[in-house]
């Protein structure tokens, strides 16, 4: 199978040297939108077909493997079946938990979002949230999604106010991202997440791959790191929702169904260089 090339100088050169030294790179993905095509239930989501099988096994071929995303890092894990992936780390609320060798490591959520949890449901009901809004407790910080209402944006931009001065009296910062809205603790984002990895990993090449607004600061951080001289690639997972992760990426694929097929092309140019 063929590999899908960067459309960019430096997105090139990252994956030539990828595939030159896999075996220090660091490879890491998003998961909703990205590993997961987007349902309109977050307890539905499921990893789209085949795509854990081939991160097993290019996982043993790289340096280090992860997921970043915005979730608890244990309901990836189980939504996604992560656990079948060999040495996988998974950085669960933009890096503030840490899942690997099936063991969590988790600090407590600051007393904003026990004030957020409080308060959310009433505000909901004084606003006039429409019906089919979704409130998504996630222990360390509640998304209020707008999916399910019959006009998500319209939505999402009567609330969003609202959701901002609860947010700030609470201390937390909110995370706009595909028809939801999230109220979360500040200090951590995923370009923070991605650069520990590398560093801690002494990373060779670094790949990131998202499809939404939360990913932004992990491409930043893929920037970063290719100034300081270490090759960087992003890949945009594309969606006809978000259009800003595809004009910052590298490397533009269809969807989770894009990305299944540049994981297998990467898996087998890995193991067959040059065919
Ligand atoms: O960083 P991520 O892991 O991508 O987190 C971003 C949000 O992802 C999830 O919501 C998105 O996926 C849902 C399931 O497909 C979809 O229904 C929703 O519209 C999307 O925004 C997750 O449920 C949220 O908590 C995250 O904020």
């Amino acid at each position: 199978m063929s590999l899908p090339q960067p459309s960019t100088d430096a997105g090139r050169a990252a994956l030539t040297a990828l595939l030159a030294k896999p075996a220090t790179a660091l490879v890491a993905f998003d998961f909703d939108g990205t590993l997961a095509p987007i349902v309109d239930d977050p307890r539905d989501s499921a990893p789209y077909p085949g795509i854990v099988e081939t991160l097993a096994a290019l996982s043993p071929l790289i340096g280090t493997t992860a997921v970043i995303t915005g979730r608890p890092a244990a309901t990836v894990v189980e939504l996604g079946g992560l656990d079948r992936v060999p040495d996988l780390t998974v950085l669960g609320h933009y890096g503030a938990e840490r899942w690997s060798d099936r063991e969590l490591v988790a600090a407590e959520p600051p007393p904003g979002v026990a004030l957020v949890r409080a308060e959310l449901p009433g505000l909901l009901a004084r606003v006039g949230a429409p019906e089919g809004t979704f409130v998504e407790d996630k222990e360390r910080s509640l998304a209020v999604h707008t999916r399910r209402t019959a006009e998500p944006d319209a939505a999402l931009a009567r609330l969003a106010p609202h959701l901002e001065e609860l947010a700030a009296r609470a201390d937390l910062r909110v995370e706009p991202g595909r028809m939801v809205i999230e109220l979360r603790p500040q200090g951590v984002d995923k370009g923070a997440a991605l650069t520990e990895l590398a560093t801690a990993a002494g990373a060779g090449t670094v790949l990131y791959g998202g499809d939404d607004l939360g990913d932004l600061p992990a491409f930043d951080a893929v920037r970063e790191l290719r100034a300081a001289g270490t090759p960087g690639l992003t890949l945009c997972a594309a969606s006809n929702e978000v259009t800003a992760v595809a004009e910052a990426a590298d490397l533009v694929v269809d969807g989770p169904a894009g990305l299944a097929a540049f994981l297998t092309g990467l898996t087998s140019s890995i193991r067959a260089p040059g065919a």
